[in-house]
């Protein structure tokens, strides 16, 4: 437990079993889009849905893997340096992981979808900020980061 008394958002979850079942369907989901499948000539590979999800349960409270064994967030952020997102590629990346989480029958409560929903859009704004190319501005360390429930934890009475 990261906040007193509450499960984490990975607890919530259910785990990293159905954090990978959302990501599989994210990536399912990319691979046919449009203004998303052009990032990932020939597909996502396993590794690259390996990783992501990996990132996203050291966020949601979960195991450290990602910071432990693919070197955290530097390499996350090398991982979108030059990609050049636009807007209108992020807006789609963030509804795309909502749709992900229905597939995925991830807990549909409104505080963890909310939560959840706040992550991506924080993430995406970032990712899409430290893809121009050229940046020279960008926070070159920091730690992963870990996402709570924020102002609307669940009643647990
Ligand atoms: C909440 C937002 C996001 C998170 C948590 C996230 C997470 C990650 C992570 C952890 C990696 C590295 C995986 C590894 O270690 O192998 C990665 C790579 C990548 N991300 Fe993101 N990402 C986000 C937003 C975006 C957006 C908005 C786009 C594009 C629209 C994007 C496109 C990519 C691409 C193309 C790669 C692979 C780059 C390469 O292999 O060279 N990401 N992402």
């Amino acid at each position: 437990m990261d906040e007193a008394g509450l499960p984490t958002l990975f607890e919530w979850a259910g785990g990293g079993e159905p954090l990978r079942r959302m990501i599989d369907a994210f990536y399912d989901r990319v691979e046919a889009d449009p203004l998303l499948s052009g990032f990932f000539p020939g597909g996502v590979s396993q590794a690259h849905r390996r990783h992501v999800a990996d990132w996203w349960a050291e966020v949601l409270g979960g195991p450290t893997t990602y910071t432990d064994e693919r070197g955290g967030y530097a390499t996350m952020l090398d991982h979108h340096r030059g990609l050049n997102i636009q807007p209108g590629q992020r807006h789609r990346f963030a509804s795309t992981m909502s749709l992900a989480a229905d597939d995925a029958d991830l807990p549909a409560d409104p505080e963890f979808r909310a939560a959840i929903i706040g992550y991506l859009e924080w993430g995406t704004r970032l990712a899409m900020g430290n893809s121009r190319p050229g940046a020279d501005d960008l926070v070159e360390q920091a730690p992963v980061p870990r996402w709570g429930w924020g102002v609307a934890p669940p009643w647990l009475g």
